[in-house]
């Protein structure tokens, strides 16, 4: 059996990208005044716990079940929404990979990274009402990208728009899983 299953797992490719805010320049503030803004709001965002102000929608895809849509346009580099879960380490995660495997109907939201060198997972398997967890897979057209960020201390892992995004779109990231076996038992993953 595959290990992907319904996994989402990190994209090493994706991580690497260059964070690269394409802010447009505004003759009063320079760049790096834009730039420190982007960061205030991330900050805020991850400080609010929720994805409220966050301009995304849920709906219903008929081949991929629910899915994310962008309420509004989004520039390259913004911030879109926040990867939400638990964190907790590999030991764990694997633990309760082998529980969720038990019944299918769970499904299971996991994203896994590599972080100062350690191994650690968001589990956003659990329901709730951050959308980030019911977002797609697109290998050859993702939308977004995933960067890693340090935030009081602890990782966390941001949505980023990787092309600019217009209203109505599905938001879309690359779960960056390239095993044979799980291409075979999940033929979407190559798309
Ligand atoms: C993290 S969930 C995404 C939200 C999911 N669509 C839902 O309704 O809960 C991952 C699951 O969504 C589905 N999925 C994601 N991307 C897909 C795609 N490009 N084509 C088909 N199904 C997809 C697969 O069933 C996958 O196991």
């Amino acid at each position: 059996m595959p290990k992907f299953v319904e996994c989402i797992h990190s994209s090493t490719t994706s991580q690497k990208m260059t964070y690269e805010v394409e802010l447009r320049r505004s003759t009063r503030r320079s760049l790096a005044a834009l730039e420190r803004e982007h960061r205030q709001l991330i900050y805020r965002r991850l400080s609010a716990d929720n994805d409220n102000e966050c301009h995304v929608g849920v709906k219903m895809f008929p081949e991929k079940g629910r899915g994310v849509v962008a309420l509004r346009d989004f520039e390259k580099g913004q911030f879109v929404l926040e990867y939400a879960g638990e964190l907790i380490n590999i030991a764990r995660a694997k633990e309760r990979e082998r529980k969720y495997s038990l019944d299918p109907s769970t499904g299971c939201y996991m994203y896994y990274f590599n972080y100062n060198d350690l191994n650690y997972c968001i589990d956003a398997t659990k329901q709730s009402n951050r959308p980030s967890r019911l977002v797609n897979h697109s290998r050859i057209q993702p939308n977004l990208q995933t960067k890693l960020i340090t935030f009081q201390g602890q990782p966390r892992l941001i949505l980023l728009a990787r092309v600019k995004i217009k209203r109505g779109s599905e938001l879309l990231f690359d779960y960056g899983d390239r095993s044979k076996s799980s291409i075979a038992a999940h033929p979407w993953l190559a798309q």
